[in-house]
């Protein structure tokens, strides 16, 4: 790990609470895919190639994934977040703790928000307004989750609901009800996603794919985009590391849509490395809430920062293109 990631996460984990400590940390079962999701980055290696005289790129490919409850890590929770994305692209989560009216009125560049489609479409419906009335430029549908992952670290704290003052504020005065839960439900269908098609021209990309037969069907579906994804390891432990499913998705894809990959990214190496494997750009999920929790704003910005500095330095040794024949095995 990027030696100024591994200072702001254990300053992150010096002053949270251990019980939100362990919700940003923790993942689903006996947490092998959380493990797996940055071990499988260290089993791979890049053959750089050479005096291709490309120059230096300056895009960062990168990001921000969608994580809840940003007030739990700092005061100014998902404005601090959305002040230091700058140009790069924010995920917000529907779970935000500030309204994604604020959140987009705080960012200065693209916001995209993060959906879980609710049983009841009038609710999905109306959330799909609220992101568009707040300028949002997308639509994230996460398909991971027909069930609430069972994180053990948070059944062992007790840890169910947010403090008094917290909400998952996108929720709050949603078909005459104050506040509503966010709901999961296995109903979610793929009918669902071509009803929000119908009711929104926003870009819609779907989060959580693995199985390469399901990004077909998504492309089949008119999807802007795929998110290889296992959810930062927090759905199902027996799923393989996100980097080890992203080459057959992109496979399936075969260039139709973009493909973006989340889970254990946590250097700049590790961006070129998916990037070699054939992803658009990458998400980062845990690295900003240490930064958010360490420093608010300057942390997220300083967790950017250094990803966009080592990934340009990682990229020129590379000779600027990144491509899958560049990728081996570390044996
Ligand atoms: C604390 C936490 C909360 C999350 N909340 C959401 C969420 O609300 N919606 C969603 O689609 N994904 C959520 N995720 C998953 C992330 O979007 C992302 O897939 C994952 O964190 C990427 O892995 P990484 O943390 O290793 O970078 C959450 C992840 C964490 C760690
Ligand atoms: C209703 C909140 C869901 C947050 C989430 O997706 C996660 O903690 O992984």
């Amino acid at each position: 790990m990027n030696p100024v990631l591994a200072e702001l996460h254990d300053k992150a984990r010096a002053v949270l609470d251990p019980v939100h400590y362990d919700f940003f940390a923790g993942g689903v079962g006996d947490e092998v895919v959380l493990a797996d999701n940055e071990a499988a980055f260290r089993r791979l290696a890049l053959l750089p190639r050479v005096l291709r005289g490309n120059g230096i790129s300056q895009d960062l490919p990168v990001l921000i994934s969608p994580t809840a409850f940003h007030r739990l890590a700092h005061p100014d929770g998902e404005l601090a977040t959305a002040r230091a994305a700058g140009g790069t692209t924010l995920v917000s989560s529907m779970a935000s703790t500030v309204p994604i009216a604020e959140v987009v009125a705080a960012a200065t560049g693209p916001v995209w928000f993060q959906l879980y489609v609710q049983p009841d479409m009038d609710v999905t419906e109306a959330l799909v307004r609220r992101a568009e009335r707040a300028g949002c430029a997308a639509l994230v549908v996460t398909v991971d989750s027909p069930v609430f992952g069972r994180h053990r670290r948070d059944i062992a704290h007790g840890f169910h609901d947010l403090p008094a003052g917290l909400a998952a504020e996108n929720m709050r005065d949603l078909a005459g009800v104050a506040l509503r839960n966010i709901e999961m439900s296995p109903a979610v269908s793929w009918e669902h996603l071509d009803r929000l098609r119908d009711v929104t021209t926003l870009p819609l990309w779907v989060k959580g794919v693995l199985h390469p037969q399901d990004a077909v069907l998504a492309v089949g579906h008119g999807v802007a985009g795929v998110v290889v994804s296992n959810h930062g390891g927090r759905q199902l432990d027996l799923v393989p590391a996100s980097l080890d499913a992203l080459p057959a998705v992109v496979d399936a894809v075969a260039g139709r849509v973009p493909v973006v990959l989340d889970g254990g990214v946590r250097s700049g190496g590790d961006i070129a490395l998916a990037l070699a494997l054939g992803a658009s750009a990458v998400g980062i999920g845990r690295p900003v809430l240490w930064g958010l929790a360490a420093d608010g704003e300057q942390g997220v910005r300083r967790v950017l920062d250094v990803l966009r500095d080592e990934y340009r330095h990682v990229l020129a040794m590379c000779g600027g293109e990144l491509t899958r024949d560049m990728v081996v095995a570390r044996c």
